[in-house]
């Protein structure tokens, strides 16, 4: 069966006691046996079994954080599953009362509660233990302000957690912004992550944006807007860039576009934020394209996104209607053959916040007249955008010297499998706090190791001087072309 006909198909049972009773935690549970195997092996058999998985994802260690969902009332079961995919599994799931269930000591059952009949639902995303489906996570954690203190990326359980917890942190961000629907988060317990479940009803979900059945060709434009404008707010108001914005990570949800499948979110200050930025870009163009719309060129929508001021535009910046009509009004269509060139160009391009990050080709480039883009992207590259980069540095060499001091600290390293500490330690402790603050330097640093550290900065600095374009000449440039205009 196809993942959309599984989908179409996900009834929910409306009677409480069917969702109460933790059918599906106690029908799979049976299933996994993690007694000794007495036969052959037995040492690594225990292991296997421990770590055995259903679905992918319904390992044991997955099945006790459930439980303790359900223990503590959060969720009152699962009822199906939404959606399997390569790094996740989402599941339908009723909400609990908010307290632990009773369970009846004659029959052992969970007593039924009394309901309105109207209970909350909840999508549960639990994320894939195995190893090879996130090998490539990595990079987007790497060069991540918030964690920046993760010293666990090369232990998979633990990479799963920062994982989750990273997709928690973002979707509150975007949620209690307010200027961008998203699903409300409610709790993130290791790789199991409870959110508001987008329904049409009857258990049925919010079709995402590729399935949704458009009533007319306005509304496509409209979306389209919609995505644009959302793609700016998500950078200036929530200071994050998606990195996986397609159609299938939106959902049309009571005729507004929700953003959903955030785990791999970066802020601005990532190293590679740009370059997602202009992925996201692509992608919504290529599917908008392929729906008939004329759509902005991929450097004009990039420009818009990045830019802090917009020309001519008299809205309110956190509005999503007014950015709507500023994008119908403002923004070039693209029609000619150099539209297409230069987003060609733009698509090959390295990208940098500064003059100090810009490359020797794209600098030569930009110098024969090929094309003037850097120019708008540097001139107009503005303060926050310039104070998130030197912040961004700095606290690059920070944490470069800081890690090695504090691996050794790192102890649990890569024996959590098999222990039970997870379970019970703060969900917290692999990030800090989600606001960017500028690093008070590394207070209790041994005064030889922070030397060695700036030798070692300064030295890996002069070498790609090197290979640069002196900064003076590129501004002079720059300023040249832009007086120019
Ligand atoms: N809050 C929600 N409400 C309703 N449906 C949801 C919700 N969250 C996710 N889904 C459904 O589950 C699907 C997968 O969710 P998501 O995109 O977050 O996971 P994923 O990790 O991207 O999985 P994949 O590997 O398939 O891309 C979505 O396309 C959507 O159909
Ligand atoms: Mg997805």
């Amino acid at each position: 069966m196809s993942l959309e006909d599984r989908f179409d198909r996900l009834t929910v049972s409306q009677r409480a006691s069917d969702h109460i009773n933790n059918q599906l935690l106690e029908k799979y549970s049976h299933k996994i046996k993690t007694d000794e195997l007495s036969f052959s092996k037995a040492k690594t058999s225990k292991d296997k079994a421990n770590r055995a998985t259903v679905e992918n994802v319904l390992d044991p260690r997955t099945m006790r954080f459930l439980k303790s969902m359900v223990n503590r009332g959060v969720i009152a079961d699962l009822n199906g599953c939404l959606s399997t995919g390569k790094e996740a599994n989402v599941y339908h799931a009723f909400a609990g009362t908010g307290k632990a269930p009773v369970i009846d000591e004659e029959t052992g059952q969970y007593e039924v509660l009394e309901t309105d009949g109207l209970r909350k639902e909840y999508a549960i995303k639990i994320y894939k233990t195995s190893i090879l489906v996130f090998k490539d996570r990595e990079r987007y954690v790497d060069g991540e302000f918030r964690f920046r203190n993760s010293r666990s990326q090369h232990n998979p359980r633990k990479m799963i957690k920062i994982w989750a917890e990273k997709e928690f942190r973002n979707l509150k961000r975007i949620h209690q912004s307010g200027v961008i629907p998203a699903p409300r988060p409610v709790e993130v317990k290791n790789n199991v992550l409870v959110m508001e479940f987008l329904s049409r009803g009857n258990g049925f979900a919010s079709p995402k944006l590729r399935d949704y059945p458009y009533r007319d060709r306005e509304e496509i434009f409209h979306y389209y807007h919609t995505m644009v404008a959302y793609m700016r707010l998500l950078y200036q108001v929530c200071r994050l860039v998606h990195a996986d914005l397609s159609e299938y990570n939106t959902i049309i949800h009571n005729d507004k576009l929700y953003m959903i499948d955030v785990s791999q979110s970066v802020e601005p200050e990532h190293p590679m934020s740009l370059d997602f930025l202009r992925m996201d870009i692509k992608n919504v163009n290529l599917y908008f394209e392929k729906m008939g719309v004329s759509i902005f060129p991929e450097r004009v929508i990039f420009q818009f996104v990045i830019s802090e001021s917009l020309e001519k535009f008299k809205g309110d910046y956190h509005n999503v209607i007014d950015l709507v009509g500023y994008i119908a009004k403002n923004l070039p269509i693209k029609s000619t053959e150099q539209d297409e060139a230069e987003d060609e160009i733009f698509r090959s391009l390295h990208l940098v916040r500064s003059l100090g990050g810009l490359e020797e080709r794209d600098f030569d480039r930009y110098t024969d007249g090929k094309f003037d883009l850097l120019k708008s992207l540097i001139a107009h590259d503005n303060e926050r955008n310039f104070a998130a980069s030197e912040q961004f540095e700095f606290d690059n060499a920070d944490h470069g010297s800081s890690s090695s001091l504090e691996e050794s600290s790192d102890e649990e390293g890569d024996n959590s499998s098999g222990g039970e500490e997870d379970e019970e330690s703060d969900d917290r402790e692999y990030y800090e706090d989600d606001e960017p603050k500028i690093l008070k330097g590394k207070k209790y640093e041994d005064k030889d190791i922070k030397k060695l550290r700036k030798q070692e900065a300064k030295d890996a600095k002069s070498e790609k001087r090197k290979t640069k374009v002196k900064k003076h000449i590129k501004k002079k440039l720059v300023k040249k072309t832009k007086s120019k205009k």
